[in-house]
C-alpha cells in the first residue's frame, strides 16, 4: 500500500490544510489590516528583499519535486495494465503543485511593483511558514508509512517525499536565521508604491506626466491620500461605498425591479450556457441511435437554447435592453452629484486646481458605474461559467476535467493578467510617441510662415518622419505583443482543451462516456473560449475605469473650507453698514496677508482701497464674501459675523463687479439676467440703460439676442464692465464690491464707466478696489493699503496734505506717467 496514492483521505487532509489555512490565514490578514491600518501588514509581515529570494527558491524546489512525482505516477500508470491511483490522490497532487505554483507566484510578485490583482497573491510571512509546517507534517507521515521502495517508481516517491522533509528542515533553517532581521526597505515599501501612489501608475494610458497627480495638493485631499497608501483591499472598495448611493436607484421601484431581472437574466443566461451544449449532446446521441426517426423536437430545442445563448442572444440583449434606463439613472446621479460637490467646494480648491483635470475626472462620471457593469456582467459571467464548468464536470463527467478547467483558469487569467499589464504600460508610450509625431506635424503646419521663412521644410519632414518611427517602433511592441498574448492565450486553453478531448476520448473508447457526453464537453468548452478572448481587454478596460473612479472619489473626498454653522441663519440686511474690526489673515500660516485691518463701511458710502499691487485689497473682498474665513478679528455686516450668517443669503446680499468680468457663452440678454433669472426683459432694460450699456446693445447685430462668445470675447474690456454693473444693479444688492479696471480707457468709455459706476453706487454702501486714483478722488473715505495694513485713510483732500504720505506718493507717480492729464494735480 502506497500511502499517497491508495489513501485518498489523508491527501484530501492535506489539499485542504494547505487551501483551507492559507486562505484563512489570508483573509484574517485583510480583516486585520482593515481594522488597524495597513502598518504592521507592509512593515512586519512581508519578507525581506534577501530572504524572499531564498524563500522563492526553495519553493521552486518543492513545486519541482511535485512535478516529478506526477511525472513519476504518469509513466507508471502507463507502464503498469491494470493499476490506477486513487481518484482523489491524483487531484490533490495535482492541486499541491497548483498551490505551491500560486505562492511561488506571490512570492515573485512581491519582489516587484504588484499592481490590482496581482497583489492578492503577494506573500505573508506568516501564510509562507504554515504552508512549510503543514507540508513538514503530512511529508513526514506520507515518508514514515512509505514501504521500503521495491522498485524505481517507489523509489522516486520515497525520494520525493524525503527531499520534501529536508526541504521543511531547511526552511525552518531559514526561518530560524532570518526571523529577527527587519525587512529591507526595497520590500517594506512595496505598498507605498502601489497604484495609490500619484505616480506613473495612475493612469496607464495618459501621456508621461499627466497622469501623475490626478489633482493639486489642498491639505485635506492629500490627507485622505496618504491614509488610501496604505490600505487594504477592503478598505479600498469600501472608500468607493460613498458613490454607490448614486448607481442604486434609491426611490426608484420601476428601475430596482430592472435591477432584479437584470440579475435574474444573467444567472438564466449562465443556465442557457449549459442547456445548449447539454440539447447538442442530447441531438448527437439521438442520432447515434440506430431507426429512431429524425429528432426534430430535440434538433429545434438545441436551436433554441443557441438563440438564447451569449451577449447577443434573447437574454443578454434583453438583459441590455433592461439596463438601459438603470445605466442612465446612475449616469444622471453622479455627474449631477459631482458637480453640485464641486461648485459647493471653497474658494481655494477652485484657486489651486487644475481646472480641466477636474472637468477631466466629472466627465469620467460614468466611470464607476462602467466598472461595476463590467464586473456585473463581463469578468462575473466568464468567471462565473468556469466555475458552473467546474462543478458541472465534476457532477456530470469526471473530477479530472474539473481539475483541467480549474488549472486552465488559474493559468489563463495569470498569465492574461501579467501580459496585459506589461501591455497597459507599452501601449501608453504607444500613445505617448503618437502624440509628439502629432505635435510635430501640428506645429508645421501652424507655422507654415516661419518654416518657410527659413526654408526648413526639409527639416521638418525629418523631424516628423523621425517621430513617426519612434511610433512606430511603439505601434511595432503592441502589436507584436498582442500576437504573443493571443498566441500564450490560445496555447493554454487548446492545451486544456487537448487534454479534456483526450481523456473524454479515452473515456467514450472504453465505454464510460457517450459520444453524446464527448459532444459536450466540446462544445462546452470551446463556447468558454470566445469571451476568454477578451479577458486580457476587458481587464484593461476595468482597470482605466477604476482609476477613473478613484480620480472621481478624489473630487467627493474634497471637503470645503469654508462651512456654514449648524444653525447659520440667514442675513438680515438693513442698512449694509459692514466693519472689519482686527482682521487678520493669510492664505499660507507663513505668510500674513493681512494684519489687524480695522475701518467701516458705513451704508450709502463710498469706501476705496488703493495701494500697491498684492497689498491685500482683493482679499479683503474675498474674505468679506467669505471665500476665506478671517484668522483673526472679524467681520459684521449690520452687527452680524458674517460666519454666523448662511453662505447664499450672504451672497446674494453682496453684488460683485471684477476687474474682468467673465460672460458665459450666450446672449447678452442671458448674461445680464443671470443676475436675477426673474427679472423682466423691461427690468433687463433699465439696468442696462442705467449701467450706460442700453444703447451699445442695441447697436449689435441681434440687439440683446446677439451671443458674446466663449467667455465673453466678443466684447470690449468697457463693455463686459458695464454689462457686469447692469447685473449688479439687476441683482439690486445694499453692498456691492468693485474691482476697478486696471488698464486705462479711452476717455469716452471711461465716462461711461464712471457714469454707469456712480449710478450702481448710489444709495449702497460701495466697496472699491481702485487702480487708477483719478476715478475716487471723490470717495467717502480712501484707505491706502500696504503689505496687508491700513497705512492712512481720509478722504481725497485729506490724504493729500500729508506731505510723506504713501497716496499722496502715488498720487504723484500717477501724475508723471501721465502728466498731460489735468485730472492729477495736488492742488
Ligand atoms: N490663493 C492664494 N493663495 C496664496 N496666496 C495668495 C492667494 N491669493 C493671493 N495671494 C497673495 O496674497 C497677497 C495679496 O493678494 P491680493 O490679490 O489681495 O492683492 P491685491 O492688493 O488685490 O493685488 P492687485 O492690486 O495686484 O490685485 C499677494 O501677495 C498674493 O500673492
Ligand atoms: N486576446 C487578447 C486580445 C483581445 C483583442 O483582440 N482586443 C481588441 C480590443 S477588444 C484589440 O484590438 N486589442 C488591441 C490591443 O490589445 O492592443 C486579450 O485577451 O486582451
Amino acid at each position: 500500500m502506497v500511502l499517497r496514492y491508495d489513501n485518498p483521505h489523508l491527501n484530501i487532509a492535506e489539499v485542504a490544510c494547505l487551501y483551507g489555512g492559507f486562505l484563512g490565514l489570508w483573509t484574517l490578514k485583510a480583516l486585520k489590516q482593515q481594522r488597524n491600518g495597513s502598518e504592521d501588514l507592509s512593515r512586519k509581515s512581508r519578507f525581506g528583499k534577501e530572504p524572499l529570494k531564498i524563500v522563492s527558491w526553495w519553493i521552486l524546489a518543492v513545486a519541482l519535486t511535485y512535478v516529478i512525482d506526477i511525472a513519476n505516477l504518469v509513466v507508471y500508470a502507463l507502464r503498469t495494465p491494470n493499476w490506477w491511483p486513487h481518484k482523489a490522490s491524483v487531484v490533490c497532487l495535482v492541486l499541491s503543485l497548483l498551490f505551491w505554483g500560486v505562492v511561488l507566484i506571490s512570492c515573485a510578485d512581491t519582489s516587484e511593483l504588484p499592481r490590482y490583482t496581482n497583489s492578492f497573491f503577494s506573500a505573508y510571512r506568516v501564510n509562507v511558514l504554515y504552508a512549510w509546517l503543514t507540508e513538514a507534517i503530512f511529508e513526514s507521515v506520507f515518508l514514515a508509512f512509505t514501504p521500503i521502495p521495491g522498485d524505481t517508481f517507489q523509489g522516486i516517491l520515497m525520494a520525493d517525499h524525503l527531499a520534501r522533509v529536508l526541504l521543511c528542515i531547511f526552511a525552518f533553517a531559514i526561518y530560524v536565521t532570518y526571523r529577527r532581521k527587519r525587512p529591507s526597505r526595497d520590500t517594506m515599501d512595496y505598498e507605498e508604491r502601489t497604484m495609490f501612489e500619484s505616480g506613473t501608475q495612475l493612469d496607464p494610458e495618459a501621456p508621461e506626466g499627466q497622469s501623475s497627480q490626478a489633482l493639486p495638493h489642498t491639505t485635506k485631499r492629500s490627507d485622505a491620500k496618504k491614509s488610501k497608501k496604505n490600505t487594504s483591499w477592503i478598505a479600498y472598495f469600501k472608500s468607493f461605498a460613498i458613490l454607490f448611493p448614486y448607481l442604486w436607484p434609491v426611490k426608484n421601484l420601476r428601475l430596482q425591479l430592472h435591477v432584479f431581472v437584470c440579475v435574474l437574466l444573467l444567472i438564466f443566461g449562465r443556465i442557457a450556457n449549459i442547456l445548449a451544449p447539454r440539447q447538442l449532446g442530447v441531438v448527437t446521441e439521438k442520432l447515434s441511435e440506430t431507426n429512431s426517426g429524425v429528432p426534430w423536437f430535440e434538433v429545434l430545442l438545441f436551436v433554441f437554447y443557441r438563440f438564447l445563448q451569449g451577449n447577443m442572444g434573447l437574454v443578454g440583449s434583453l438583459r441590455s435592453f433592461l439596463w438601459i434606463p438603470v445605466s442612465q439613472y446612475a449616469y444622471r446621479a453622479l455627474s449631477t452629484k459631482a458637480l453640485q460637490h464641486v461648485l459647493g467646494l471653497s474658494y481655494d480648491f477652485h484657486l489651486n486646481k487644475r481646472g480641466g483635470e477636474v472637468l477631466a475626472a466629472l466627465t469620467k462620471a460614468n466611470s464607476v458605474n462602467t466598472f461595476v457593469e463590467q464586473l456585473l456582467f463581463q469578468i462575473g459571467p466568464v468567471l462565473t461559467d468556469l466555475a458552473v464548468a467546474i462543478i458541472y464536470f465534476f457532477v456530470k463527467f469526471d473530477v479530472y476535467f474539473s481539475l483541467v478547467v480549474l488549472v486552465m483558469t488559474f493559468c489563463y487569467c495569470y498569465v492574461t493578467v501579467k501580459i496585459t499589464s506589461w501591455r497597459t504600460e507599452a501601449r501608453r508610450k504607444m500613445v505617448n510617441s503618437w502624440r509628439d509625431s502629432y505635435g510635430v506635424q501640428n506645429d508645421a503646419i501652424m507655422n507654415y510662415e516661419t518654416v518657410k521663412n527659413f526654408d526648413a521644410d526639409e527639416f521638418e519632414n525629418h523631424r516628423f518622419g523621425d517621430a513617426v518611427d519612434k511610433y512606430l517602433l511603439q505601434e511595432n511592441t503592441v502589436l507584436s505583443s498582442l500576437s504573443v498574448l493571443n498566441i500564450i492565450q490560445g496555447g493554454i486553453f487548446t492545451s486544456s482543451l487537448c487534454v479534456a478531448c483526450l481523456l473524454s476520448a479515452y473515456k467514450v473508447s472504453f465505454g464510460y462516456n457517450t459520444v453524446g457526453d464527448f459532444v459536450v464537453l466540446l462544445t462546452y468548452m470551446t463556447q468558454l473560449q470566445q469571451p476568454l478572448n477578451f479577458f486580457g481587454a476587458l481587464y484593461r478596460s476595468l482597470q482605466n475605469s477604476i482609476i477613473d473612479a478613484e480620480r472621481l472619489l478624489e473630487i467627493f473626498e474634497e471637503q470645503p473650507t469654508v462651512v456654514e454653522k449648524k444653525d447659520a441663519a440667514p442675513l438680515k440686511v438693513t442698512n449694509g453698514r459692514v466693519v472689519f474690526s482686527n482682521v487678520s489673515f493669510a492664505y499660507d500660516p507663513r505668510k500674513p496677508v493681512l494684519s489687524n485691518v480695522n475701518f467701516v463701511a458705513e451704508p450709502g458710502k463710498v469706501i476705496a482701497l488703493v495701494g500697491e499691487s498684492g497689498g491685500g485689497k482683493s482679499t479683503i473682498m474675498r474674505i468679506l464674501l467669505r471665500f476665506f474665513d478671517v484668522n483673526d478679528g472679524s467681520i459684521t455686516i449690520d452687527d452680524q459675523d458674517v460666519r454666523d450668517v448662511t453662505l447664499s443669503s450672504l451672497r446674494s446680499s453682496i453684488g460683485v463687479v471684477p476687474q474682468d468680468s467673465i460672460l458665459f457663452n450666450d446672449t447678452v440678454m442671458y448674461n445680464i439676467k443671470y443676475a436675477k433669472p426673474s427679472a423682466s426683459n423691461e427690468e433687463v432694460y433699465e439696468a442696462a440703460k442705467a449701467a450706460q450699456i442700453h444703447d451699445r446693445i442695441l447697436e449689435f447685430p441681434d440687439g440683446y439676442h446677439s451671443r458674446v462668445g466663449e467667455r465673453g470675447l466678443k466684447l470690449s474690456g468697457g463693455e463686459k464692465q458695464r454689462m457686469a454693473v447692469a447685473r449688479a444693479i439687476l441683482k439690486n444688492p445694499t453692498i456691492i464690491l468693485l474691482d476697478e479696471a486696471t488698464s486705462a480707457l479711452d476717455t469716452n468709455t471711461e465716462r461711461h464707466i464712471q457714469a454707469s459706476l456712480n449710478r450702481l453706487a448710489a444709495g449702497r454702501t460701495a466697496i472699491v478696489i481702485a487702480h487708477r486714483l483719478s476715478t475716487i478722488t471723490n470717495a467717502d473715505l480712501i484707505l491706502c493699503i500696504s503689505n496687508g495694513k491700513v497705512v492712512e485713510t481720509g478722504t481725497h483732500e485729506d490724504l493729500l496734505k500729508h506731505d510723506d504720505g504713501v497716496y499722496r506718493k502715488m498720487w504723484l507717480q500717477q501724475a508723471n506717467k501721465d502728466p498731460s492729464s489735468k485730472k492729477f494735480s495736488v492742488e
